[in-house]
């Protein structure tokens, strides 16, 4: 990478060569945890850089600042950002993921670009045409459903919207993350397919809800939270309880470790994000653009959630695409800098790592702390 973009060779505050705002302070040593500074908890050759803070244009899974960590290795730049509510055991995969990056980089692409869709929070119907027609050539759309505090009359206004708004040759997926029981799935799913739905995600909160609503609507189940917070993903298989696998890298532990569910699981995949900003985001552009199969866009337009980004040149969809990168972008030293945490959150990224970490070193840890993932049918809130 080129000398100015060398974040950890500059001291904090002084400008880089070329220009540009100075970087910020990256993971001064006194902002972690004395006995688990970076060099001891990261495998040698990879260090932590800088946390950033991103808000969300709208709230989604109820976030408003996106957070995360920022590393690098001798394979590239990471990301590590688990959701806020997840233990160190359940961060445990991400650490995995971001390692990969870090280390041993990716697998080869068998293609040059992968389609996207384009994704709609749970905001008004107004809102919902508005992000519709902001895309660069998206002609998919997933639509966020079933938000708690909302109503099914909520989710039929945005999704008649949506359907306006990319016309009738455009697909419409909705995304329940798990927030309907059976019977309201059955009938919500009944009311949205008016408008053409090419499938619903996680509609219900269990693997034998799935399998039960499957048997009752023609449209298509993907399970996503039933593979990546489940034990055992391959459960959802044996239950014939999805059509369609969505496979998110950072939670599963790496874009490896989704390429071998993909094999094992059976079922046409669609490879999604976890909001992460572009650095996190390439990990699941490697992903899709190695799988074998590729038969529907994928949840990976999601930097245009953020309202900005950490690297000069965000992976955000251009006519419907993302380009198939080989590593992740850099990030810029000006774009850092204006996103930059206060220094309690990188405190607070350093003490997560440290404890993930700490986690992924025990040898015998045995348990859901282990895998990082819960039991189906004995998580807490899906989301
Ligand atoms: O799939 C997409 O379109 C965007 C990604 C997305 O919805 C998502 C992002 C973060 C956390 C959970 C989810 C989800 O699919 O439930
Ligand atoms: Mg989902």
């Amino acid at each position: 990478m080129p000398e100015e973009l060398r974040l950890d060779a500059l001291p904090p505050g002084v400008a880089p060569p070329g220009g540009g705002a100075p970087p910020p302070a990256a993971l001064r040593p006194d902002l972690l945890p004395s006995d688990l500074l970076p060099s001891d908890l990261l495998p040698s050759g990879v260090t932590a850089h800088a946390v950033y803070a991103i808000p969300m244009r709208q709230r989604f899974r109820g976030i408003t600042v996106r957070e995360g960590l920022l590393l690098r290795g001798p394979a590239g730049w990471a990301e590590f950002c688990p959701f806020p509510d997840y233990d160190p055991g359940q961060c445990r995969p991400w650490l995995d993921a971001a390692l990969e990056a870090a280390q041993l980089g990716w697998p080869a692409p068998v293609r040059d670009s992968v389609p996207v869709n384009g994704t709609v929070p749970a905001v008004d119907a107004a809102t919902a045409a508005a992000i519709v027609r902001s895309w660069d050539g998206c002609r998919t759309a997933k639509v966020k459903v079933a938000e708690p505090g909302q109503t099914l009359a909520d989710d039929v206004a945005r999704v008649e919207a949506v359907r306006d708004a990319l016309g009738p040759t455009g697909r419409v997926r909705v995304d329940a993350n798990g927030g309907w029981t059976l019977d309201e799935a059955v009938r919500a799913v009944r009311a949205l397919d008016r408008f053409g739905l090419e499938y619903v995600e996680q509609p219900c909160r269990t693997v034998e809800e799935l399998a039960a609503l499957r048997r009752r609507v023609d449209v298509p189940v993907a399970a996503d939270e039933s593979i990546r917070r489940s034990e055992d993903p391959m459960r959802v298989v044996r239950a014939e309880a999805a059509d369609i696998a969505v496979l998110k890298v950072q939670p599963l532990g790496g874009v490896r470790a989704c390429l071998e569910i993909a094999e094992r699981i059976g079922l046409p995949v669609v490879v999604s994000s976890a909001l992460e900003s572009s650095v996190g985001l390439a990990a699941g552009v490697a992903l899709a653009a190695a799988l074998p199969e590729l038969p529907y866009a994928c949840g990976l337009g999601t930097v245009t959630l953020l309202t900005t980004d950490v690297v000069a040149r965000p992976l955000a969809p251009v006519g419907g695409r993302l380009p198939a990168v080989r590593t992740a972008p850099a990030p810029e030293a000006a774009a850092l800098a204006a996103v930059a945490a206060p220094e309690e959150t990188v405190r607070h990224w350093g003490r997560r790592l440290a404890a993930t970490a700490a986690v992924r070193r025990a040898p015998d840890w045995t348990g859901w702390e282990r895998t990082g993932r819960l039991a189906v049918g004995e998580e807490d809130d899906p989301r």
